[in-house]
């Protein structure tokens, strides 16, 4: 029977019959309303504009378990090995089945880094005309940029970047922040996804940081050349963190609306609309911070060494890649094609670091179609953190520091070892580099052998209790 009622029309009651708020909306609502006015029941009213319905939104199945697949570049030497490769293989697998996903590749330093379903750490996922924040990870253009410093004492250049450099959270202090160009502030309020008044505060504090974790300010010396070299490794801080959020909020939008069986991790944007591309120009700015900001360092480290730059070359490796139309995401992935970007190094070097006793990896990569064009991005792990302090058992992590580091000047910001980041916590150096090579997915033009290192170190408790909620 025909409803009766004869109370106006509202937005609810448009919401409930299926239209989305929107700038047609008042024109519905009045139309129902005249409809209402002159006698028409709300059936009868409901009917008529249904016609006004929008299409129901365009539908992405996951594809069929093992319609697509992977490369894997990784060869296990011993047990755990052989357990973090089944547990790699277990997260791509589930990861392959995403609708945009056409292929993808695991690194010899592959390991898990979330649920299943998540792309791992030494991951990458080729994905046509989609951008997944979710795969290049929280920590958007995490990189390492390297300066030769020819004859410089190591000694003095890792004193001076001890005295300029920033670890652990926040920003810098007032009265001692770095420059921001206000160009590069203009084009962050110029985009959606950057122009809140929170991520340019934080574009303006974090420059000049590196941050937590395994990120590192590394020097050492080149076995080809005997010159002193400076390398930092960091990403894109708080204005990254903040990009990674607002895509994370759209893509959910979008996952929820067209492929609702899709993981949340794995929800994309569409990168040719308007949304993607907003995206897409939203991490290039964000690449263009976070360069800003290895430069800042290398500038800061040098003035006061009274030191000079004769090369520096840089390369992410937490980052999406374009060619054609296939978007390469690379999770802890260094690109290894010659122009993976307008300012990739013209010799097509790239950085691996692999622990901080052992020498980072200049390599030229291979662009292996195996590897989908990319090489590892470091050492990786074959447990958690957790195992390894269980690993560590009775030795202390200052203990194991000392055994794991003999010769080399290592020193933790927050003044504590963070046992995480002993070499002992990565696989083995050596494995990883032998497998670069079997696998053919770079070639190593030069080793630079460590002199010291810093890094954030184990932060207070109360510090870390306040930067989980953040
Ligand atoms: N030379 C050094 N390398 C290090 C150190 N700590 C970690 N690492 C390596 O870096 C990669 C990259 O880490 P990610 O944060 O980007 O995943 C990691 O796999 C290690 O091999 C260090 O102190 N010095
Ligand atoms: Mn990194």
């Amino acid at each position: 029977m025909d409803d009766m009622t004869i109370s106006p029309v509202t937005g609810t009651d448009l919401k409930n019959w299926g239209h989305a708020p929107g700038p047609r909306f008042p024109d519905l609502l009045d139309k129902a309303n005249e409809m209402l006015a002159s006698g028409e029941s709300r059936d009868a009213i409901r009917h008529a504009l249904a016609m006004q319905l929008p299409p129901p939104p365009k539908q992405y199945a996951l594809h069929a378990a093992g319609a697509v697949t992977f490369h894997e570049n990784l060869t296990p030497a011993d047990a755990d090995e052989a357990t973090n490769l089944e547990k790699v293989r277990e997260t791509m697998r589930v990861v392959m089945r995403t609708p945009t996903v056409i292929g993808g590749a695991i690194m010899p330093d592959a390991c898990p880094a979330g649920p299943v379903g998540t792309i791992p750490v030494g991951g990458v996922v080729a994905a046509r005309n989609a951008i997944h924040p979710g795969m290049h990870s929280a920590d958007i253009c995490c990189s390492l940029m390297m300066s030769d410093l020819g004859g410089a004492d190591p000694a003095a250049v890792l004193e001076a970047a001890a005295s300029v450099t920033h670890f652990g959270p926040g920003g810098r202090p007032q009265g001692n922040r770095f420059t921001v160009s206000l160009d590069l502030l203009d084009a962050f309020r110029a985009n959606p996804f950057l122009k809140s008044a929170k991520t340019i505060q934080s574009a303006q504090e974090h420059m000049g940081t590196q941050g937590d974790g395994n990120h590192f300010l590394f020097v050492g010396r080149s076995r080809a050349t005997g010159r002193t070299a400076l390398i930092t490794h960091h990403g894109s801080r708080g204005p990254g963190a903040k990009l990674y959020k607002a895509g994370i909020e759209v893509v959910e939008g979008y996952r929820k609306r067209h492929s609702p069986e899709t993981l949340k991790q794995n929800a994309w944007i569409p990168a040719d609309c308007e949304d993607g591309q907003a995206y897409w120009e939203a991490l290039q700015l964000i690449r263009k911070w976070t360069k800003t900001n290895h430069n800042s360092i290398h500038q800061a480290t040098l003035e006061k060494a009274r030191a000079s730059a004769s090369d520096r070359f840089w390369n992410e490796h937490n980052f999406v890649f374009r060619r054609g139309d296939i978007y390469l995401h690379g999770k802890g992935a260094t690109p290894a094609w010659g122009d993976f970007a307008a300012d990739a190094d013209a010799a097509g070097r790239t950085i691996i670091p692999l622990n901080m006793a052992s020498p980072v990896l200049i390599v030229r990569g291979t662009d292996a179609t195996h590897a989908w064009g990319f090489s590892p991005h470091g050492a990786g792990r074959n447990w958690s953190r957790t195992e390894h302090m269980r690993r560590l058992g009775t030795k202390t992590p200052e203990q194991a520091l000392v055994e794991e580091t003999q010769g080399i000047d290592v020193r933790f910001h927050a003044g504590k070892v963070d046992a995480s980041e002993l070499p002992s916590s990565y696989k083995p150096a050596t494995a990883v580099t032998a497998q670069i090579e079997t696998f053919g997915l770079a070639d190593i033009v030069d080793q630079i052998e460590p002199y010291g290192c810093i890094m954030a170190g184990e932060l207070p408790r109360f510090q870390k209790i306040r930067q989980s909620r953040r």
